[in-house]
């Protein structure tokens, strides 16, 4: 059988893990890596592949997994998808996730391509299991408590500021889907602690939340990747009350961020020319193998 070939855009955390997720699935394979500075520092496990600066360079691309930074995802998709080539993203701004589906819809639909966008574990697969409650109970509430651990969307967000050269924010649940940041920033030389505490609490990321920024020597030193979840709803199915449902996961945040963007890049080869998000998919297009025999074994 033919094998779908991935690049993989930006090779930070979530680029890393990709790779390890591809080379685990044997539907794929790995057309190459594009980097900013391209093959320059060439990391040693990337020795099989190309490491280019553009995806032009790389042969026979079918799905681009885009691992950069949340809000160049969109800049990226722009010039990938004109190129016939799907794109995949972990785009995390749950209120900005509309808009941007519907600008990518009309380049997807222009361009005969697919792109999956807000594809992780929140939004993600998260997003599947909160409608899945919410239709289970129709009337009712979801609490989202996330953590403790490390947020990669907030991290990457304040590693962004200006005097920050490396940062680890970690959100920790207070209750009822309410969250606490609390963020560690290694400063470049001559940073003021205030004024970089400043330009991240008025980042969208963190406006509505309480954060505390602290500054250390090493964030290399205090970071864990791990995260998690607990959903939990409570409502009414048809007309009885106290219908209760929980799903609880601990995670390696990157690893599972990196293996659900493998599943939608597979599922980006099934699906008609569009932008999805991930609760419009069929869950069974996620996996590989034969259709008939995920429904014997799973259904
Ligand atoms: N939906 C979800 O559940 C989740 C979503 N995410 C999202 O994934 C995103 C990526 O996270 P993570 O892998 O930790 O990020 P990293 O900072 O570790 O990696 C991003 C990579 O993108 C490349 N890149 C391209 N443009 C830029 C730019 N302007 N600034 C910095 N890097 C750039 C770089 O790779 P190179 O040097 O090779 O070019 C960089 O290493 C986050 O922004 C987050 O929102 C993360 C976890 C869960
Ligand atoms: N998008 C998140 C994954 C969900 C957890 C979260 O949103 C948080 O910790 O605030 C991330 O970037 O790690």
């Amino acid at each position: 059988m033919k094998k779908i070939r991935a690049a993989v855009v930006g090779y930070g955390n979530i680029g890393k893990y990709a790779v390890e997720a591809l080379e685990a699935a044997e539907d794929f394979e790995i057309a190459g890596i594009v980097r900013r500075n391209g093959a320059d520092n060439k990391p040693a496990e990337l020795a099989a592949y190309p490491v280019v600066k553009d995806i032009k360079e790389l042969k026979d691309v079918d799905v681009a997994i885009l691992a950069t930074p949340t809000r160049s995802c969109e800049e990226h998709a722009m010039q990938i998808l004109p190129l016939g080539i799907n794109t995949v993203d972990s785009f995390d701004i749950h209120t900005n996730i509309r808009g941007y589906r519907e600008r990518l819809m009309e380049v997807n639909k222009k361009t005969g391509t697919v792109s999956v966008i807000a594809a992780g574990w929140d939004p993600g697969s998260d997003s599947i299991v909160r409608m899945l409650m919410q239709s289970l109970a129709p009337k009712g509430l979801t609490y989202t408590n996330f953590g403790p651990g490390m947020s990669m969307g907030h991290s990457v967000c304040v590693r962004s500021k200006a005097g920050v050269k490396n940062a680890l924010s970690m959100t920790i649940p207070l209750g009822e889907g309410i969250h606490r940041r609390m963020v560690y920033v290694e400063l470049e030389d001559g940073a003021k602690l205030d004024e970089v505490t400043a330009a991240i609490k008025a980042d969208p990321y963190f406006a509505n939340d309480e954060t505390h920024v602290f500054a250390v020597e090493s964030v290399d030193a205090v970071r864990d990747m791990g995260h998690g979840v607990h959903l939990v709803r409570k409502g009414v199915s048809g007309k009885t009350q106290n219908q209760r449902f929980e799903f609880d996961m601990s995670i390696n945040n990157p690893a599972l961020t990196a293996q659900v963007l493998v599943n939608v890049a597979r599922a980006s080869m099934r699906q008609q020319p569009g932008c999805y998000t991930m609760v419009e998919l069929p869950v069974i297009d996620m996996l590989p193998g034969e259709r008939a025999d995920l429904i014997e074994h799973l259904v």
